[in-house]
């Protein structure tokens, strides 16, 4: 079989240390499993911006189209704040999304048993907890027009973004939604603000109609979005798979990275439509962002980042032997005690970023 390609992107901030130690797990892979993958390294963000003036060179997004799946750490920091808005380094990554054509976020919120005591809920609230969010990633607020700043007749300055999806966008990450509740417990929740925002409300009768003519085996729920917030901390259980529009999922994937103890948890899966091969282009990255206020000290979690290789190994590479392996060694460093910062509880032991990549490889060595 030819070596898969996979591009990295470590980004900025704590994307380039959590990165690291998903080399350390790669280098594993070839020497004990000689399983060896064709590697470009790539630059997005703020070190793109620094390297080549733009935050999404095209020699980037040249090597994202070619690949076969992508790796992206994390963009961002305050060393970019004041860009002009199209130089910032989030348009890379809001820009990479749109130009792979990735409209489908899989954002998995999945409670380790080890972790239950790091979550801020009561044990029973989330212990056991396996919810899968599914953000639209490529419409929504954050991509609608009219967008921008305006100066009006009267001196005063207007902000203008629009709330925009048409009903095929509503399909496509609708029918991505309902083909994942259908193999998980056929149970699919949307979130929108259809009491207030026309647009969901075109988003709750498109989701009605696949229900009734493509999936009538799926129980559908919908709930306002306000309501959706407050209950994935009163009960998260409640939900299997949500859906929801872009900026909606953004903020409730955020809140459900606490469920399950830290965003330095949550990984994610953003993929694009299937070609008649069946293959979709795809991106897995972190929830979390480039987290300033800790970077450069070796003590972020570089597990979401690992957990998002595993997606990928397992969605895009089908090794699905290899994905299971790393979730285990994930799951037996917790349970061995060892945390980083982020998710430590008495009595644990605090490591670093770099000794927690070592922890889990060395867990991988054991357990193959
Ligand atoms: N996907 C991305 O690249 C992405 C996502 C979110 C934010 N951002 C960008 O990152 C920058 C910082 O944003 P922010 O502070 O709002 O969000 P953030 O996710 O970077 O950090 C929020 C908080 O969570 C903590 N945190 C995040 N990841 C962690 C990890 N792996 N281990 C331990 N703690 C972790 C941080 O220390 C911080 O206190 C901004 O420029 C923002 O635009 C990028
Ligand atoms: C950095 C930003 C553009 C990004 C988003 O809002 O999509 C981030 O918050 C995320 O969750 O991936
Ligand atoms: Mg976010």
């Amino acid at each position: 079989m030819a070596a898969k390609k996979l591009l990295i992107l470590p980004g900025d901030g704590i994307g380039q240390e959590v990165m690291v130690q998903v080399r350390r797990i790669i280098d594993w892979m070839g020497k004990k499993r000689n399983i060896e993958f064709e590697i470009t390294e790539g630059l997005i963000g703020g070190s793109a911006f620094d390297a080549t003036g733009t935050p999404l060179p095209q020699e980037t997004l040249d090597a994202a189209l070619a690949a076969d799946a992508v790796l992206l750490g994390a963009v961002g920091g305050p060393k970019w704040d004041d860009l002009p808005f199209d130089k910032k380094p989030e348009r890379g990554l809001l820009g990479i999304r749109k130009e792979m054509g990735l409209f489908a976020n899989l954002r998995p919120a999945t409670v380790f048993d080890a972790l239950v005591d790091a979550s801020t809920l009561k044990s029973e609230v989330v212990s056991g907890l396996d919810i899968m969010i599914v953000r639209e990633l490529t419409g929504g607020l954050y991509f609608g027009q009219p967008r921008g700043i305006e100066t009006l007749p009267n001196g005063e300055r207007k902000g203008v973004n629009t709330l925009t999806y048409t009903t095929s966008e509503i399909q496509r990450i609708g029918r991505a939604a309902f083909d994942l509740a259908r193999k998980r417990n056929k149970k699919l929740t949307s979130v929108d603000k259809a009491n207030v925002l026309e647009c969901t409300v075109l988003w709750r009768e498109e989701m009605i109609k696949l229900q009734q003519t493509e999936y009538p085996d799926v129980q559908l729920e919908h709930m306002y979005v306000d309501n959706a917030s407050m209950q994935l901390v009163r009960n998260p259980k409640q939900f299997d798979v949500m859906v929801t529009e872009n900026m909606f999922g953004d903020i409730l994937s955020d809140c459900a990275a606490m469920l399950t103890g830290s965003l330095g948890m949550l990984p994610s899966a953003s993929l694009g439509a299937a070609d008649a091969n069946g293959n979709r282009k795809a991106l897995y990255e972190p929830v979390h962002g480039s987290a300033p206020d800790i970077a450069g000290k070796d003590i972020a979690n570089p597990l979401a980042t690992i957990l998002s290789f595993s997606m990928c190994l397992r969605y895009s590479f089908n090794m699905v032997a290899e994905a299971d392996l790393i979730e285990t060694a994930v799951k037996n460093v917790l349970k061995g005690g060892l945390r980083t910062a982020d998710i430590m509880s008495p009595g644990k032991a605090k490591v670093s970023t770099t000794v927690m990549g070592e922890a889990i490889v060395r867990e991988l060595d054991k357990l193959s």
